[in-house]
């Protein structure tokens, strides 16, 4: 009798969720926005579940399927209801011009038992608007050219480290997306936190290792962040969809151990300078001098920083800016070894400049290189690290069809979409990096290229990630040749389907070949 009961009260809970999706899936009919017709329960993002297909060609393939209805479309991503932005124009209209209606990610954080998660990326409203006016001196040109040499001490060990490699005659197969990871680690960990993590060579320093997992397989922290495992990828999906739940039930996005460790370093690191009296031109030291200026106006100007937020931003800085940079890096050279004209051509002006520069590496010889900074946006247009962006509505929103969006809902502009799409870039699969001189001269900004993202919440650390990848490939490819291996099966890229970051999966191996004397 009771396993009757049993099976009759699920059956009654499934009727009353099929109901309540039934009802959710009348949203955007009701708003008079076209939208493909929902399946219970996935929604139109059923393919989500699948192992096999990233996020962003999910977003794509919806993107490619609607883009005829003109500026947007909605979507259900489950029972919730997303806004599809499908036109350059409205993305403008959401990211810049009407902002203020979109300030806010939608991402779910809970500070209360995560406290990295009070970072800049994940914060929402007033404690992010004053948190990013607050940061973004920490990026002005004078501030990063004057880390520029931290950068290029990194350089300089890659290069060592490369050289090492490659003396033989031959060329040496080379893991280019380890070995960048690598080298990425080392800028951020001393840019960010002014460590000498020395990853390059010392694959069991304390941000590599710090992540030793059950069963033996050891993570980098890097690493540990962002590949999201099954389960903790349905952890974060379902504390999305229900963040009020998640909060209460104490769900946290970054494991204990990760921001036990992340803490203690900023910890370690404030005291040893406090204690020494060392100053670094890093964003820690940028950090800790708004922390003393807090303190020394106890805080009534609310301008400085805590230790809490200390912590989170450079955390955020490594975690924002670690994976991203290096991706673009490893995607470039991958790129660059299919296509050995444009190689070659990268070559030439990176020696071209140089020249001009007395054979120099300085931050006025990076800006100069305008091939190269062709060749990375090239190769962030075909593969961008960040492959969708994301908003809610912070306040009720009237469309351009008269109808009004309420709050809370989610908005996803599909920037891998726009820049795979042969309306905006002809031959959109061609790697074709003077596509980007040519386009140098457009007056207006193009929405149709967003792999930072654009207005007040475009990337903060862009042109950080821009010098780093920029210095990277200039050192690289003045001293070495880069040749896909013969019958590689990694091209075009294979891309990583669970990982958030949208970026190769496995390793890229390639042949590389020492072309001047050490
Ligand atoms: C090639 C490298 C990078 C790429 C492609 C990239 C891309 C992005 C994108 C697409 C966003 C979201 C923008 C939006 O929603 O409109 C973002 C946000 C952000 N990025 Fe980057 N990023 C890179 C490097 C970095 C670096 C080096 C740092 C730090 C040192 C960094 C820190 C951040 C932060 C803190 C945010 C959140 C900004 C806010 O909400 O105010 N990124 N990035």
């Amino acid at each position: 009798m009771w396993l009757f009961l049993v099976a009759l009260s699920l059956v009654l809970s499934l009727l009353r969720l099929y109901q309540h999706f039934q009802q959710r899936y009348q949203f955007w009919a009701k708003l008079e926005v076209p939208y493909p017709e929902p399946a219970f329960p996935v929604g139109n993002v059923g393919d989500t579940l699948k192992p096999t297909i990233h996020f962003a060609y999910i977003i794509d393939r919806l993107y490619r399927q609607l883009k005829h209805h003109g500026d947007y479309a909605g979507i259900y991503f489950f029972r919730d209801p997303v806004l599809l932005v499908l036109s350059p124009d409205f993305a403008r209209t959401i990211l810049v011009k009407d902002f203020n209606y979109f300030v806010d990610r939608g991402v779910y954080s809970n500070e209360a038992v995560d406290p990295l998660s009070a970072n800049l990326f994940f914060m929402e409203g007033n404690r992010w608007r004053q948190l990013r006016a607050k940061l973004t001196p920490t990026f002005t040109s004078g501030k990063l050219k004057a880390m520029f040499h931290t950068i290029v001490d990194v350089g300089m060990r890659l290069d060592r480290y490369l050289a090492e490699r490659c003396t033989g005659p031959t060329a040496q197969l080379v893991d280019v997306k380890e070995l960048l990871a690598r080298f990425m680690t080392d800028v951020i960990g001393s840019c960010a936190f002014g460590i000498e993590c020395n990853s390059l060579h010392n694959p069991d320093s304390r941000f590599r290792l710090m992540g030793m997992l059950d069963n033996n397989v050891y993570l980098t922290s890097g690493k540990r962040m962002i590949n999201l495992p099954k389960l903790k990828a349905l952890k974060v999906f379902f504390a999305m969809m229900f963040r009020r739940q998640a909060r209460a039930l104490g769900i946290r996005f970054n494991d204990k151990d990760v921001s036990d460790f992340f803490l203690s370093v900023v910890r370690d690191t404030i005291r040893y300078r406090e204690e020494s009296g060392i100053r670094r031109n890093d964003f820690m030291q940028l950090l800790i001098d708004m922390m003393r200026k807090d303190q020394s106006d106890g805080g009534v100007n609310d301008e400085g920083l805590t230790f809490e937020e200390i912590a989170a931003q450079a955390f955020v800085f490594f975690f924002a800016g670690f994976e991203t940079s290096a991706t673009t890096m490893t995607c470039a050279l991958h790129l660059l070894a299919n296509h050995p004209v444009e190689q070659e051509k990268g070559r030439q002006c990176v020696r071209e400049v140089l020249t001009k520069h007395d054979g120099q590496l300085t931050y006025e010889a990076i800006m100069e290189m305008e091939y190269i900074e062709c060749i990375i946006n090239e190769t962030l247009r075909l593969y961008p690290p960040v492959a969708t962006l994301h908003r809610i509505t912070t306040q009720p929103y009237r469309l351009p069809n008269g109808k009004v969006l309420p709050t809370g809902v989610g908005v996803i502009i599909p920037n891998l979409a726009f820049q795979h799409d042969s309306t905006n870039f002809p031959e959109p699969f061609h790697f074709l990096p003077t596509r980007f001189a040519e386009r140098k001269g457009d007056a207006k900004p193009n929405f149709s290229f967003l792999p930072f993202g654009e207005g007040p919440r475009i990337c903060i650390g862009m042109r950080f990630g821009l010098l780093q990848t920029r210095l990277g490939l200039a050192m690289l490819l003045r001293h070495y040749r880069f040749r896909a291996p013969e019958g590689a099966s990694n091209h075009p890229l294979k891309i990583d389907p669970i990982n958030l970051i949208h970026g190769p999966a496995g390793e890229v191996l390639l042949e590389v070949e020492r072309i001047t004397e050490t």
